[in-house]
């Protein structure tokens, strides 16, 4: 019997069910117990439910992860529209369990009819991708037995290269939970780059269909390796979208009289928008790389005075786990877990202060500032469970952690406190 395939599925209060799918039963005793009962709930009729999912590839080779990760993007406004439109999404995880033969990422979609039209226009979307690697689209159902429902799965598969036929069903099991998400086994290579070098290689993987992607290696390549940072400390504000970043910062450079710098720098804008419509393995990228060229100002200006920036590597860090592990705050890597630490090889600044503030005065902050919002901006504001993982990644960073100040008092207020903070943390301050 093939080693089952397991899924780790999202469910709509941002919970996790695993569920595996392996050889029909044969029969008998039943060997296998039917799934989490919230996974059968949406895989289960009256609808009919379908697993599109894109294959990851193993192993480092990195233009197959990149084509893969951006067919996944390519995919989403088609299932916006027609009968895949009307279908609910919900985030789903294919893995082998223990590791190894790559992650497959993609979604369960559950039609809430069990008509041919979602079928049809699925199987229309699989012939739309003729270069490698397809999605693979496999479609549940069930039949009520003396055991009660029992699910099943059927791959869709495209015989002698034009017939789309449906493989045999194969049981919808019970899977354990694993200690680890299966999605962070992955992070070092998918979004949270642990050097410099792992991010250039997605970008040089980038670079021929991506113009922006040969410009940033450009300017990446011409930051040193080894930066000499000069005496004065160098202080980060974190926090989430409208905590007060950029007040803070602003006020903190003119109180110490310290260069004022932002990652990703400013050199990037020209092209961070084409980079925040790439997937999130290229995103991500992006933003790490845009760490090493910040890193490279603020070793120089830290020769002449302090230095204070606005995000750096905790952002790129927390966003992409929170981003990339599905489920709820108790799914993320556990705290002390290595995918906290600081790269090696990135400039360590001598403070970071996280600014925090409840939701519901970040949403007034919002609001009174006025500017347009991200989709990001959007998904924090709308989902509570992203906004407590980025939350929770924060204050698990470690070698250096974030030192949380609450910035809801008034702005003078909260300029005094993290004044506080740098004259405690950063003797060294004339
Ligand atoms: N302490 C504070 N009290 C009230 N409003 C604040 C405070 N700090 C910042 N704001 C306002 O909140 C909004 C978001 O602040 P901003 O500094 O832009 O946050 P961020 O850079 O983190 O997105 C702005 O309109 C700003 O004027
Ligand atoms: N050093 C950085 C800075 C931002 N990012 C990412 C993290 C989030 O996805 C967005 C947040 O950027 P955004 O411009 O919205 O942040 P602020 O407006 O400064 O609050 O950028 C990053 O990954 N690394």
């Amino acid at each position: 019997m093939a080693q089952p395939r397991c899924f780790a599925l999202e469910l709509p209060g941002g919970g996790l069910a695993h569920f595996a799918v392996g050889a029909a039963g044969s029969g008998g005793a039943d060997p296998d117990p039917d799934p989490d009962p919230r996974a059968a709930a949406l895989l289960g009729p009256p609808g009919r439910s379908y697993a599109l999912l894109v294959p990851g590839a193993p192993g480092a080779d990195l233009a197959a992860r990149v084509r893969a990760a951006r067919l996944l993007r390519r995919l989403l406004p088609a299932l916006r529209r027609g009968p895949l439109g009307r279908c609910e999404r919900l985030r789903l995880l294919g893995y082998r369990p223990g590791g190894g033969g790559g992650l497959q990422r993609g979604l369960l979609l559950r039609d809430p009819g069990a008509g041919p039209a979602t079928r049809r226009a699925l199987l229309a979307l699989l012939d739309s991708c003729l270069e490698a690697p397809r999605p693979s689209l496999g479609e549940f159902g069930g039949e009520f037995g003396g055991a009660g429902l029992r699910l099943w799965q059927r791959p869709w598969e495209l015989r002698g290269g034009r017939e789309w036929r449906q493989a045999e069903p194969e049981r919808v099991v019970a899977a354990p939970e694993p200690a680890l998400h299966p999605a962070v086994p992955d992070l070092p290579r998918a979004a949270v780059f642990p050097h410099r070098e792992a991010a250039r290689a997605v970008l040089e993987a980038c670079t021929p269909f991506l113009p922006a992607a040969g410009a940033v290696l450009e300017l990446v390549d011409r930051c040193p390796r080894q930066l000499p940072r000069g005496p004065f400390p160098v202080i980060v504000v974190e926090g989430l979208d409208a905590t007060g970043k950029t007040t803070v910062t602003r006020a903190l450079a003119d109180a110490l009289g310290a260069a004022l710098l932002r990652s990703p720098p400013a050199g990037l804008s020209p092209w961070r928008q084409a980079f925040d419509e790439e997937p999130d393995m290229v995103r991500r990228a992006f933003y790490s790389l845009g760490n090493y060229i910040a890193a490279s100002e603020i070793a120089a200006a830290s020769a002449r005075a302090p230095v204070v920036v606005d995000r750096f590597w905790h952002s790129t860090a927390a966003y992409a786990i929170a981003t990339e592990v599905s489920g709820a705050v108790q799914h993320l890597p556990p705290a002390r877990h290595p995918i906290y630490q600081w790269p090696k090889d990135l400039l360590r600044p001598d403070l970071v202060v996280l600014l925090t503030v409840s939701p519901e005065e970040r949403r007034e902050r919002i609001r009174g500032r006025g500017l347009e919002r991200t989709a990001e901006e959007e998904e924090l504001e709308a989902s509570s469970t992203f906004r407590q993982k980025v939350e929770a990644c924060y204050e698990r960073m470690e070698d250096p952690g974030c030192h949380a100040v609450d910035a809801s008092p008034s702005r003078e207020q909260v300029l005094q406190a993290v004044l506080g903070l740098v004259r405690d943390r950063c003797p060294q301050l004339p």
